[in-house]
């Protein structure tokens, strides 16, 4: 056995049972979990294909002003059962070499010490808590399947859709994309944003839990139910604006509005599919990256450069899909002729049924200049005024939630801590809840 590699038989049987652990968590989340200097917590290295894994010892030492470099990753390396990070001395568990530091306040290296370790949060979730099901579709990263999640203390079991992701079968990148994923959605809190659950990461598959969305992908339930009124769809399109809305406020670009990344159940449209999301108002796109032509603004088209008002072209299409019973945009033309064709200036006519207003609308989400497109507020206002359907008390549903749930996972983290031992850190409402 070559040092690094974990030994199997030793990986569940020990160290997963200990709340400072957390499984495969990346060096991005853990940043953003370790707050003091001397905290600390072990994890499973992001495997790089062909390498064996190894338990990393994450350190925040000389912390200044969110330096990410202030976390130190030592490589716990393993060699004849024998754990080491320092050659001099070694242990029979990363138990033993915690508290040989910890308890000793021996330096690891160049001055930096474990003062205190940090536990699971709690979007952190275990595997057991979770049964699948049924397949629902097929994802990026493996099967999308749907099944429950039983918040233990409390009994109380909840619907979820889970993204399965082999780590085995992915590369690094694709682990990281999957994990990005699951940290913008800890972000959101709103009713039509698809609401996030955690991860589970300490086995495979991982998986990436959010709440089972009755009917669906938004256009699939379009294409079965050509019947819909018009007022039905335009009060769908007005749902997909209060979330991109809310969205926009963060600041994030969705990157990927379109039917296809909605979800439909209990009356409510739910914005889903987080992979392509970043943080702010801008972003530029890297050269050769796929992208989806159909939904793309001419400007991006031709620059790579995203905005807000990116999303609200997306949008704009997405209108086109909801009034089209879920079609494919630009029909009978190939991707490369919708470049081409939106380049010089074609666009597909608003729905002639539409009310005039809402038809003005969506000729606008598509204008040449981006300046002359609707913010997502103005979208949502207007639809507000077509429809006269009231707006909700967004932030009030969201914090109600938030606490609910925060109630059921408090009281599962609890039900831990009766089998682990360590500290337990104070469970924190997620931002922007
Ligand atoms: N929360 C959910 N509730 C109900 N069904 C869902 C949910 N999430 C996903 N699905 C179903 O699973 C399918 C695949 O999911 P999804 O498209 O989100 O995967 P993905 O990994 O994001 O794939 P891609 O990036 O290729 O779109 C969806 O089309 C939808 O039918």
């Amino acid at each position: 056995m070559s040092v690094n590699s974990v030994p199997s038989n030793l990986i569940s049987a020990t160290i997963e049972k200990e709340s400072f652990y957390h499984g495969l968590m990346p060096r991005e989340d853990v940043r953003l979990i370790l707050d003091k200097n001397g905290q600390f917590l072990v994890r499973m290295s992001e495997p790089k294909q062909g390498e064996p894994r190894s338990y990393i010892l994450s350190v925040l030492y000389n912390n200044k002003l969110d330096d990410f470099n202030a976390v130190k990753h030592f490589v716990i390396n393993c060699q004849q059962r024998k754990y080491f990070i320092n050659t001099n001395v070694s242990f029979s568990t990363i138990q033993d070499m915690i508290a040989y530091y910890q308890k000793g306040n021996i330096e690891i290296q160049d001055g930096c010490k474990l003062v205190s370790s940090v536990s699971r949060q709690f979007w952190e979730l275990d595997h057991e808590m979770i049964t699948i099901q049924a397949k629902l579709g097929e994802g990026a990263f493996g099967e999308v399947a749907a099944g429950t999640m039983n918040f233990k203390r409390r009994g109380k079991t909840v619907k979820v859709a889970v993204k399965q992701a082999k780590a085995e079968k992915l590369d690094k990148e694709q682990i990281k994309c999957f994990m990005a994923e699951a940290r913008t959605m800890r972000k959101l809190g709103h009713q039509n944003v698809v609401k996030f659950y955690g991860v589970a990461v300490m086995q495979e598959p991982l998986y990436l839990v959010m709440e089972l969305v009755s009917n669906g992908a938004l256009d699939s339930y379009l294409k079965k139910n050509e019947d819909l009124s018009m007022e039905k769809r335009i009060e769908m399109l007005l749902q997909v604006a209060w979330g991109l809305e809310y969205i926009h406020g963060k600041p994030m670009l969705h990157r990927d509005i379109a039917a296809r990344n909605c979800l439909y159940g209990d009356g409510k449209v739910k914005i889903s599919d987080f992979g392509l999301t970043r943080n702010g108002t801008f972003y530029q796109v890297k050269p050769n990256t796929k992208a989806p032509i159909r939904w793309l603004a001419v400007e991006t088209i031709k620059t790579m450069i995203c905005s807000q008002k990116t999303d609200i072209w997306s949008y704009g299409i997405l209108c086109w899909e909801v009034f089209n019973n879920g079609a494919e945009p630009y029909p009978g033309m190939t991707p490369a002729d919708v470049a081409q064709q939106v380049s010089s200036g074609y666009r597909m006519p608003p729905h002639p049924l539409a009310p005039l207003e809402v038809q003005t609308l969506t000729t606008r989400c598509c204008a040449e200049n981006p300046n002359d497109r609707p913010t997502a507020p103005e979208v949502a206002q207007i639809l507000q005024r077509v429809t006269g359907v009231h707006r909700p008390n967004f932030a009030a549903i969201a914090k109600k939630e938030a606490e609910e749930l925060l109630l059921m996972n408090t009281a599962t983290m609890k039900n831990y801590s009766h089998r682990r031992k360590g500290t337990q850190r104070k469970p924190c409402v997620p931002r922007g809840m």
